[in-house]
């Protein structure tokens, strides 16, 4: 066996997940000098990292992956090997809210964060610095380091970071590449400090110096949650205002024009819409409340839970404004879900609108045909398969129909309903769509996608979130 290459230093990344993968295959190519060892307990994630077929979809991804792996990047399943061998040690796994139990539907679950301390603590024999890299609750840290202390060997010091990742699934590879800012939290003892310093140089390899912010641990735990829970503020404020634009005969289009045109408010983040999705924002709301709960802020907590309540109340004013306009029943009619994933450049659904969407015309004896460019039919299945969306696999299999292109899946249909900005499905020939269609042929635009003039020109009736129906004011 060849001699192990003299490297600077050993990085090894617990959960090989959307933020654990991305991020320190970054890491790795950015620093050559770094041995990276991305580890997870599941084998069948593990070998896809190893194989041409990624397990996530991410713009820009393959070519990081293929540039370092297997040269300073390694995808293993040798959870003990990795953490045994390296200086810093990213916990990158997973932190759904709790489904039973004290703070159930509110509180983060921090099993895994706990079972990966237990598992650092019980192997390493060597001192470590541990980066708190998933979303958790403030003060977190303080438990990880009860945790590690109370596990570890004789003479093993384990320093621990909140180092927040504020990728956006999509656009993994760019916000990495340039970061708007890196965020590295510490105790401030002189270990704490030094423990920082090294993680910064770590960053300081591709990332401008003034752009690594440091601060307490606590700080930076915390702004991970403001983070997340400033930008859905935004999406619900622009889609409570949407509702409002419907109502009025104002366009929500040219509203949030005006007003982020404002340089303090800012253009971006108000793109109304049916709903925000994916993994992070509703998660980390519901997080951020359980903890103002628990800390006695009731009024606090009320405040940001209004953000995940007009969420909610978005997706459902958005079915109501849908059945409404097929006369008042889709009961068997054919429904054409354009976009399964949460947001466009992505395959994952997790917190989809879609499901939502889905579940409610499954609930009305629609027949539901989707198609998304990236999310596998397993994927689709699976996600309505869930208890609290159907009654299982067997009524998906009699209400779904998954297609493989856009063409196919709105063949027949009564309304075509846009759930992802997929770009494709604004280069669609309508005409041909039309064409296919019943009538009168519908389509409910709930991401401001397409040009509403043009396919009423076509024939469509159009529907678009944010913007009133021609039979209201404003036309
Ligand atoms: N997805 C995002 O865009 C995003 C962005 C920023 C922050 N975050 C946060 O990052 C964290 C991870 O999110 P994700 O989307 O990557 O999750 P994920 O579910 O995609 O990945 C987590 C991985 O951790 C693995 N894992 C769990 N426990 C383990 C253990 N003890 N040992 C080894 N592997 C283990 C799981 O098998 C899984 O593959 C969460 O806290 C999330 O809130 C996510
Ligand atoms: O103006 C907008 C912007 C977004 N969305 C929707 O909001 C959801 C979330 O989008 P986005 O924030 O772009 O993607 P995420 O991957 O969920 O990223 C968020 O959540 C991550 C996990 O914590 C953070 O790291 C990121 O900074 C934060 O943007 C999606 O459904 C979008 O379609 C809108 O409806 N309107």
């Amino acid at each position: 066996m060849a001699p192990e290459k003299n490297w600077k230093g050993k990085i090894c990344c617990i959960g090989a997940g959307y933020v654990g993968g991305p991020t320190c295959s970054v890491i790795a190519i950015k620093c050559p000098d770094y041995k990276v060892s991305i580890v997870d307990v599941n084998p069948h994630r593990i070998a896809a990292w190893n194989s041409d077929d990624l397990p996530i979809y991410e713009p820009g991804l393959d070519d990081v992956v293929k540039a370092c792996r297997n040269r300073n990047l390694f995808f293993t399943t040798d959870v003990d090997g990795a953490i045994v061998e390296s200086d810093i040690i990213f916990v990158s796994v997973n932190t759904p809210t709790k489904k039973h139990g004290l703070g159930s539907g509110m509180a983060a679950d921090l099993t895994y964060i706990e079972s990966a301390c237990r598992r650092i603590a019980q192997v390493a024999t060597s001192s470590k610095i541990v980066v708190e890299k998933s979303t958790v609750p403030c003060r977190t840290a303080e438990s990880m380091r009860a945790i590690l202390e109370a596990n570890s060997r004789n003479g093993i010091r384990f320093d621990i970071l909140s180092n927040p990742e504020f990728l956006a699934e999509g656009t993994a590879i760019t916000d990495l590449f340039g970061p708007d800012r890196v965020l590295i939290g510490s105790l401030q003892t002189p270990e704490g400090l030094a423990a920082q310093k090294a993680l910064a140089d770590v960053y300081a390899h591709w990332v401008p110096r003034d752009r690594i912010i440091t601060m307490n641990l606590w700080s930076s735990e915390l702004s991970k949650l403001a983070a997340n829970a400033l930008l859905a503020q935004r999406i619900s404020s622009i889609n409570s205002l949407s509702a409002l634009c419907e109502a009025t005969g104002a366009d929500v289009d040219e509203v949030a024009f005006a007003v982020g045109k404002d340089s303090r408010i800012g253009p971006k983040f108000l793109k109304a819409s049916v709903a925000f999705g994916g993994s992070c924002f509703q998660k980390d709301i519901l997080n951020l409340v359980y903890l103002c709960e628990s800390l006695h802020l009731k009024e606090v907590a009320e405040y940001w839970r209004q953000v995940v309540v007009i969420n909610e109340y978005q997706k459902q004013r958005f079915v109501r404004r849908i059945v409404h306009a097929l006369f008042d029943t889709v009961t068997s009619k054919k429904i054409c879900l354009l976009g399964f994933a949460f947001k466009k450049n992505t395959g994952d659904t997790r917190e989809s609108a879609a499901i939502g969407l889905a579940k409610y015309f499954m609930d009305e004896d629609a027949n539901v045909h989707i198609y998304d460019p990236k999310v596998t039919d397993e994927q689709i299945l699976m996600d309505l398969s869930e208890p609290g969306i159907s009654s299982g696999i067997e009524e998906v299999k009699k209400k779904i129909t998954i297609f493989k292109d856009a063409y196919s899946a709105a063949e027949d249909a009564d309304a075509l309903v846009i759930c992802t900005e997929w770009d494709e499905f604004k280069a669609l020939d309508y005409q041909t769509i039309y064409q296919a269609m019943k009538k009168p042929a519908f389509i409910f635009d709930g991401r401001l996608l397409l040009d509403a003039s043009e396919l009423r020109k076509i024939g469509f009736k159009v529907e678009t979130i944010g913007k009133p129906s021609p039979a209201t004011r404003g036309y």
